[in-house]
């Protein structure tokens, strides 16, 4: 049914008008999300609310404020007061349009009780059975705002399950809901909200991704049976074609879709297609079709009309040539000399937001941040780089970061492992999570301060969505991504029209390591940290991250990128020579002939991984790759001024360490011509067609 879907970066408003005409509920309330009028079909706000109400009354019987009484049928009798747009939780509930038992759910609850722009828009619309694809910005609630209409569809085919019975008469086979997401976080995340919203219900919601045991699940669900199913496409998919699971749905009312422009791009369309395939045929058994996302790219508009009945609505709580990051989340770009500054730019930024917590600063908030990287060997070395770091040297120093913890995440571990440590660093006050893009969609952190992004993520969409984990609901929260100046046009490519702006007050971030230099003692100290902690990070894990980073190099750029590779092995790890390249992976990657690329097969240790010869002691590494040719020493040595002198660094690592020459050289000037700001702005006030300001 799904074509492959290339993504790449679109204007929103771009895909909006080259789509479908949207009609869009009007706001009353004063909004920069409101949609401009010349690109939307709107019907007027009387007319719109005639049409809502007249089909309510044609669909659905009334629910009044009756927490232990049964349903009554009874017409919607809306009068003229309803005909405007309800934007109060309790308001839902007082018009008849959603039972009692769900809203006090809302209200007193969870403790919302005015809507969101999105939601007002959704669940208004949502609750005549249009199918809808909702686009708002990131954090604005869009769960709720699929899961309202989705739950008081089921009430009101079956009133009956409005009310909670001691002991349920649901079966695993009367499925009316199937709610599907692209990670199993994300599905855990909806089901717990939705338990919430029917917890005075009859309703029950199942859980349904891969890495759990599928037996366990299915007996949960045959003992407690299931009314809504959240779940990840690949196990949905499994179970749902598994003619002995006992799971179906004959009856089904709702399919939902969250992060629609995921699940319909080419990772993952053939389940979702599949899924499709075996739900109920729509012109037997009528449903509701919800796709929510906050980025939907035009080749996903052209995708979504074959899932969706044709009078479907396309909702947008973003303005054409907005974007979709929160306008209160400032956004800053760092670019470095090379990519060897990373870390320690990390570092000092991390220590300069607790430091400022710890002082009082106004403004200043726990440092609770995500830390992203697009490949899981970088997200696996960076983590352990931080949490080996120890603030006075040597072995048994306090951790710099203290009392912030350091955790990892990625698709990786086990099921459990991300469990676990999605639910520590929920609870953290202060964090930071190493993590690959499985908690850059949808992901409900509380409290997240930060969103950092180490080197380009894959396309603008997924910058958005990483960014969308802080500045959630009414917080605030900041965005950085560091850079080096490698990926300067690509970056300038890729994050165009995004209001992010240069930033330069990371002194780490902008020292030349290449180069010999006096360095003031804090710029040093975080050097000689990092330094530290990298050695101790085995040769294994430190191959892999740069074959992850190769994996991502663009033909266009690759000669440049293989040099900021190599000088990044030779002044942040010490390497005398880069990695080896395999010569069928240089053939494929086209960078065979590339000066710098070295051709050859890198040792490797028993557990598969890369490893060495011997001479590192690699404490710490997680592969097994202990020890190299012990040329990974490195860091100190005869440059990097300030922390020359501690005169350890040598000790680790092999005979040569320190002979990479350290860090150096402050690159006077070097990032100059990165920061100003370009004249642009021919957007009229939008950010879409602005050049970058970096
Ligand atoms: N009406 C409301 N008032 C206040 N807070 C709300 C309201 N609705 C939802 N929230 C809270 O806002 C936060 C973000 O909600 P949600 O996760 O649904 O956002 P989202 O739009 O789906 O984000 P993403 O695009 O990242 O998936 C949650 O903590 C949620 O509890």
């Amino acid at each position: 049914m799904f074509n492959v879907c290339r993504r790449g970066p679109a204007s929103i408003s771009r895909a909006l008008s080259a789509a479908v005409p949207t009609i869009r509920i009007p706001s009353t309330r004063p909004s920069c999300l409101s949609l401009d009028n010349q690109t939307s079909t709107r019907l007027s706000s009387e007319s719109r609310w005639l049409h809502i109400s007249s089909a309510l009354r044609n669909q659905a019987p009334a629910y009044r404020h009756e927490s232990n009484q049964e349903s009554t049928e009874q017409p919607m009798g809306f009068g003229k007061e309803q005909q405007r747009e309800v934007t109060k939780f309790q308001e839902l509930m007082d018009h008849g349009m959603v039972h009692g038992n769900v809203v006090e759910s809302i209200t007193k609850g969870m403790g919302h009780h005015t809507m969101t722009e999105v939601q007002t828009m959704t669940i208004n619309a949502g609750l005549l059975g249009t199918d809808i694809v909702a686009q708002a910005r990131t954090g604005t609630g869009k769960t709720l705002g699929f899961l309202i209409p989705t739950v008081q569809n089921i009430l009101r085919q079956s009133p009956e399950l409005a009310h909670r019975r001691q002991h349920t008469r649901a079966k695993a086979s009367d499925i009316r809901a199937v709610i599907i997401s692209p990670t199993r976080e994300l599905a855990e995340q909806i089901a717990v909200e939705a338990d919430k919203i029917c917890r005075n219900t009859g309703l029950k919601v199942q859980v349904a991704v891969g890495g759990n045991s599928k037996r366990m699940m299915l007996n949960k669900t045959l003992r407690e049976g299931c009314h809504l199913l959240v779940g990840t496409p690949g196990r949905l998919q499994d179970l749902l074609s598994d003619e002995y699971s006992g799971i179906k749905a004959p009856n089904l009312t709702t399919l939902v879709l969250d992060e629609a422009d995921r699940l319909l791009d080419a990772g993952f369309s053939r389940e979702v297609e599949a899924i499709i395939d075996l739900l109920p045929n729509r012109e037997h058994v009528d449903r509701q079709t919800l796709l929510f996302s906050a980025t939907m790219p035009r080749e996903v508009m052209h995708l979504v009309r074959n899932t969706l009945k044709p009078d479907f609505e396309f909702v947008q709580a973003v303005k054409p040539g907005d974007i979709a990051t929160h306008e209160k989340i400032p956004q800053k770009i760092v670019i470095t000399p090379g990519i060897e500054n990373f870390m320690p730019a990390l570092l000092e930024l991390s220590k300069r937001e607790i430091a400022r917590y710890e002082a009082k600063e106004e403004g200043a908030k726990p440092f609770k941040a995500i830390v992203y990287f697009s490949s899981t060997a970088n997200v696996n070395l960076a983590h352990d780089i931080f949490a080996g770091l120890r603030a006075g040297g040597g072995l048994f120093g306090k951790h710099p970061l203290h009392p912030a913890t350091v955790s990892v995440m990625h698709g990786q571990l086990t099921q459990e492992q991300r469990t676990r440590v999605s639910e520590r660093f929920r609870r953290a006050e202060s964090a930071l999570l190493f993590s690959s893009d499985v908690t850059a969609r949808g992901m409900d952190f509380p409290n997240v301060s930060h969103v950092i992004q180490i080197g380009l993520p894959p396309n603008q969409e997924q910058y958005v969505h990483r960014i969308g984990r802080t500045g959630r609901g009414d917080k605030t929260g900041e965005g950085f991504i560091i850079v080096d100046k490698s990926q300067l046009q690509p970056a300038r490519r890729m994050l165009r029209g995004l209001p992010i702006t240069p930033d330069k007050s990371l002194e780490s971030a902008a020292v030349d390591m290449t180069k010999d230099t006096q360095l003031p003692k804090s710029v040093a100290d975080t050097l000689s940290q990092v330094g530290e902690s990298t050695k101790m990070v085995s040769r294994g894990t430190k191959v892999a991250a740069y074959m992850g980073y190769l994996g991502q190099i663009q033909r266009s750029d690759a000669a440049e990128s293989i040099d900021a590779l190599n000088q990044w092995t030779r002044y942040g790890w010490g390497f005398e020579q880069p990695p080896m390249i395999a010569p069928i992976l240089a053939n494929k990657l086209g960078i065979a002939r590339l000066p710098g690329v070295n051709i050859g097969r890198e040792p490797r240790d028993e557990s598969g991984g890369f490893g060495g010869s011997g001479g590192d002691r690699g404490f710490g590494g997680r592969s097994g790759g202990f020890g190299d040719r012990g040329s990974s020493g490195g860091f100190g040595g005869r440059g990097g001024g300030g922390f020359r002198d501690r005169g350890s660094s040598g000790g680790f690592g092999g005979r040569d360490g320190g002979r990479a020459g350290g860090f150096g050289g402050r690159g006077g000037g070097r990032s100059g011509g990165f920061g100003d700001r370009s004249s642009g702005g021919r957007g009229g006030g939008s950010f879409a067609n602005r050049e970058p300001s970096f």
